[in-house]
């Protein structure tokens, strides 16, 4: 398949997984909804402002935006935007991802957002995925290449860079825009580095989380781990894949 044939397949995966999922979580039920950032969100909320507009439904539904551009989504479809302040406490939360492995640990932060998709993840009941096939992984970094995503204050990127590389191996990059002169800068004026781990080695993903968030400098990293209980995924063949989060022995 050419590249044209690869974006219209990877589109219609995408749009497959976001409207299983609204469809599934989304009833009359549900108050307040986190909506995440990215390519495959867009599909999500285009399927609930059809639910809104065009079938009646869902009329009092507040939507709480996780990046600038979750927002501008929000408005532009007419919903009812929220926010943390006056709707700290969501009902469901849906979100992209940049690769899920089997235990449901993700990488986010690929386009940028990461912060407060954690946070507003975080207020949620339900955490749910939506993602193309793209994304499936048994391991990190089997699919996504780019390194995880940690969001910086501008003051400490290089020892947090130092740092990382000494404790965990890789290496962690500042992430450079493109049509601006140097780094990009996140909604909430921060950098980012896209640490590329060891691929071969061993990581407690949970460990590496917490070690890395209290370093003096780091706001928040793209690894969610123990966040999300089940991903929808779009697949090749036109279905959708539904992975639920596995359950430890003592809550089963
Ligand atoms: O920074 C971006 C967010 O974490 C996205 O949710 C993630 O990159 C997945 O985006 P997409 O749906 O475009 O693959």
């Amino acid at each position: 398949m050419g590249d044209k044939g690869d974006k219209i397949a990877l589109d219609e995966a995408k749009k497959m997984a976001a409207y299983a999922a609204v469809d599934q979580w989304i009833t009359e039920d549900t108050k307040v909804v986190g909506i995440g950032s990215g390519s495959t969100i867009v599909y999500a909320v285009e399927r609930l402002a059809q639910r809104v507009w065009k079938e009646g439904q869902l009329g009092d539904m507040i939507c709480v935006p996780t990046s600038f551009q979750s927002r501008l989504l929000i408005l532009d479809h007419n919903l009812n935007l929220g926010d943390l302040d006056r709707n700290p406490f969501i009902d469901v939360c849906i979100d992209g991802a940049d690769e899920v492995d089997s235990q449901m640990v993700l990488i986010k932060g690929g386009g940028g957002c990461l912060m407060q998709e954690k946070i507003v993840a975080s207020c949620a009941k339900t955490f749910i995925i939506v993602a193309d096939y793209t994304k499936k992984s048994l391991r990190l970094g089997e699919q996504w290449c780019k390194g995880i995503p940690i969001e910086v204050s501008p003051m400490a990127h290089v020892p947090v860079k130092l740092k990382i590389e000494a404790l965990f191996g890789g290496e962690a990059e500042l992430r450079m825009a493109f049509r601006k002169a140097g780094p990009i800068v996140t909604d909430n004026g921060n950098f980012l580095l896209d640490w590329k781990f060891v691929a071969k080695r061993e990581y407690d993903w949970d460990e590496v989380n917490r070690v890395i968030t209290l370093l003096p400098g780091v706001l928040e990293t793209g690894l969610f781990v123990n966040m999300a209980i089940k991903s929808y995924f779009g697949m090749a063949d036109g279905t959708v894949k539904v992975q639920n989060k596995s359950l430890p022995a003592d809550c089963q």
